[in-house]
């Protein structure tokens, strides 16, 4: 049993704790302090099985890292007192803690119990670019450590680095070597690299404790290493392919099409190639001109409302829904296969089961398109999606939409939301 998680939720956090342990959300209103961008930011966080360590870990980094001036210490009671936040109508438990290494800026999840994790991950409510997933010595590997490996394969987590934690109760040598074999077998099997990945060894209470620092700090400070040097940082947005979901289009008088909508990613400029893409075949055209408040922009950015002046194009060839995308970037997906978490009547979901081949509303970005969702398997219509369940379903759309890899969505139905997913996979 979580004894830690029970422990918590008897406890009422004073609003001002949020912002000392360093909630990412309210840390800017910290008194006195002011973010400094001087290094890149990446979002990692810790997972792995029930008790294994993960909370202790995070606890020790920042002491570790602390000591020497990338950050302020955050207890374990502070970590594991995770405020409950409000994401789309469900309830998640999630500290965020801050660290800095030489070279990088993390924010650092932990969450404080396995549902939070399931429902984190798959909401994205808290988004990882990598994660540092614990295993026990004494126990190895166990089932929610194989769970949160698939998971993060499901939600795009491309790069691990594994903490074989609690060394300091394992005394044969033997037995650490065989749970490292078998950890680097699972990464494999969910499709990480499991030969390459950084397995560092130690004991994230003798760090917490200032004690044995060879399997103390001293693999602290290996790990964070590794998580340097192993972990990819993701491409700031600026730098990716170029998106904009369609909100409206209009129609002006000798000028065109003009499609308007905030740009989700990447730049652009007037006279760039793009692609619509969604609801029947992709339609090929050029910007002609990028507007915002009816001003001339030079460029488009991330994060920009802008209208875009499109070539060629007809009002009616285009919906709401649709994307402005760079040539070939992402395609119209019809089939895909997703991990869906389905909201209890506690957080406003339904408050009974769904059967196969149901078919709610899906809400990507702009696009709102019927969808059935159906298991696989020839037992596949007896089988009943409870709320609260998170479970991996076929998604087959009554029109194309542009989606990818790690797409979000939510799924509603007689105006509210039933469920959240994530695309695991196109079909
Ligand atoms: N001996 C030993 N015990 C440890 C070590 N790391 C953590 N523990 C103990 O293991 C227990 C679980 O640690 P937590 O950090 O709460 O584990 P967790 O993975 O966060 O647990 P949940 O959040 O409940 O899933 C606690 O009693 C810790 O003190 C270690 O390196 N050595
Ligand atoms: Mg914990």
């Amino acid at each position: 049993m979580n004894v830690c998680r029970s422990a918590r939720q008897q406890v009422n956090v004073p609003a001002c704790l949020f912002a000392q342990i360093g909630n990412t959300r309210s840390y800017a209103a910290e008194a006195g302090s002011k973010f400094v961008r001087n290094k890149p930011h990446m979002n990692i966080g810790t997972i792995g099985h029930v008790d294994h360590g993960k909370t202790t870990l995070t606890a020790a980094i920042t002491k570790v890292l602390a000591e020497t001036g990338g950050g302020k210490f955050v207890d374990y009671s502070a970590i594991d007192k995770a405020p409950e936040e409000k994401a789309r109508g469900i309830t998640i438990s999630t500290a965020h803690v801050e660290y800095e290494t030489t070279n990088r800026h993390y924010a650092h999840v932990d969450c404080p119990g396995h549902a939070d994790y399931i429902r984190n991950m798959i909401t994205g409510a808290a988004q990882m670019d990598g994660a540092i997933i614990v295993v026990s010595a004494t126990d190895g590997q166990m089932p929610q450590t194989r769970e949160h490996l698939l998971l993060a394969r499901q939600v795009g987590i491309k790069k691990l680095v594994v903490f074989i934690n609690k060394v300091d109760q394992v005394d044969d040598k033997e037995m650490l070597e065989l749970v490292e074999m078998e950890m680097r077998d699972l990464l494999s099997t969910y499709g990480f690299e499991g030969d390459d990945t950084p397995i560092v060894m130690g004991s994230a209470l003798a760090a917490l404790d200032g004690k044995t620092p060879e399997v103390g700090a001293e693999a602290i400070v290996k790990l964070m290493k590794a998580t340097d040097e192993w972990l990819d940082l993701p491409p700031r947005d600026l730098e990716k392919p170029f998106l904009m979901p369609v909100e409206d289009v209009f129609s002006i008088a000798g000028r065109g099409t003009v499609v308007t909508g905030r740009v989700e990613r990447g730049k652009i400029t007037k006279g760039t190639d793009v692609e619509l893409v969604g609801f029947g075949p992709s339609i090929k055209t050029t910007l002609t001109g990028v507007e915002m408040f009816h001003k001339e922009l030079g460029e488009a950015q991330s994060g920009d409302n802008a209208g875009m002046l499109l070539r060629g194009v007809k009002r009616e060839q285009i919906k709401r829904g649709m994307v402005l995308s760079a040539p070939g970037t992402i395609k119209p997906v019809k089939k895909f296969e997703a991990t869906i978490y389905v909201l209890t009547k506690e957080e406003g979901g339904r408050s009974t089961p769904f059967q196969n081949n149901y078919r709610p509303q899906l809400f990507a970005r702009t696009a709102d398109v019927t969808v059935s969702l159906t298991h696989t398997g020839s037992d596949a219509d007896e089988k009943l999606v409870m709320p609260g369940d998170n479970v991996t379903l076929i998604g087959d759309l009554v029109h194309e939409v542009a989606l990818e890899q790690g797409s979000r969505f939510t799924l509603r139905e007689g105006g509210k939301t039933v469920g959240t997913g994530v695309v695991s996979k196109l079909l």
